[in-house]
């Protein structure tokens, strides 16, 4: 398959190493829009740039009729504007706030233990994120996720903020620390005791891979898909 990299900053070049190792070719590397000319007839692109150009660069791939894997966080305020070109273009969109198998469980335990909890008074809820110093977005997209999860099970829950809260607001803490490549935790917190579930990420070769993964999957297709197709979760 014939992958395009809009974006080639830390995630582009590992994703470039995991596709050729996978027998893809890389037929552009852009840190730049993306036009039919610089593109060069990709199958598919693979986007993970800067939360200010995601969606220029979703859109310009959309219009030229190549579907498109984004894992770039922090631009999700026009996200419905993208479904519906992609869906104008006949072609196909996927967005992962976050591409790990690890994490796409943890989205479903965190689901799972949200549903246990809604009736549950004795405990609240915060959210932590940890990542390196160099991230441009706060909270990450992987936090939000999480805390759409958290919404979708637990009534008490409708909405997120970046400190702490005693109110129907999830409190979420976002670090930036050394090159931490992600951490996620929810915190279950009573007068007694204390339950914790935590993903840690080692270094970025999970993300990588879940994204060539997910390229392989969209070629051809045409919608809007999510990393639960992909995975069949
Ligand atoms: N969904 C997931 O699983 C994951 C998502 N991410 C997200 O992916 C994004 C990228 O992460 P990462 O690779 O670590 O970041 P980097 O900062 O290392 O890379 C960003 C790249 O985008 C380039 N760029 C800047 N402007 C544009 C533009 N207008 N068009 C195209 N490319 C451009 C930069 O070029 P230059 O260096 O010249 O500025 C750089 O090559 C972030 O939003 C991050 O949160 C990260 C990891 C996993
Ligand atoms: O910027 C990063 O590095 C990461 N961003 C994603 C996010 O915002 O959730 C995914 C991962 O945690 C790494």
């Amino acid at each position: 398959m014939k992958i395009a990299l809009v974006g080639y900053g830390k995630m582009g070049k590992i994703i470039e190493e995991i596709s050729q190792k996978r027998g893809h070719e890389i037929v552009a590397r852009l840190k730049e829009t993306p036009t039919a000319e610089n593109l060069n007839n990709p199958d598919v692109v693979i986007e993970f740039s800067v939360p200010e150009a995601a969606f220029s660069n979703i859109k310009a791939c959309l219009e030229n009729k190549i579907p498109v894997i984004c894992g770039t966080t922090g631009w999700l305020g026009k996200r419905e504007e993208i479904d519906r070109i992609a869906n104008e273009n006949e072609t196909a969109f996927l967005y992962g706030s976050n591409f790990s198998l690890g994490v796409n469980l943890f989205f479903a335990l965190n689901e799972k233990l949200a549903d246990l909890m809604k009736n549950v008074d004795e405990y609240n809820c915060q959210l932590e994120e940890i990542h390196h110093i160099h991230k441009k977005d706060a909270p990450s997209g992987t936090a939000i996720s999480i805390a759409e999860g958290i919404f979708k099970n637990n009534p008490k829950f409708d909405a997120w903020k970046l400190e702490e809260t005693k109110d129907n607001q999830l409190g979420i803490f976002a670090i930036r620390e050394d090159e931490v490549p992600g951490t996620h935790s929810v915190f279950y917190r009573s007068e007694v005791d204390e339950i914790e579930i935590k993903h840690t990420a080692f270094n970025r070769n999970g993300f990588a891979h879940g994204a060539v993964v997910a390229a392989e999957f969209i070629k051809d297709k045409q919608g809007i898909f999510t990393m639960n197709d992909v995975l069949g979760l």
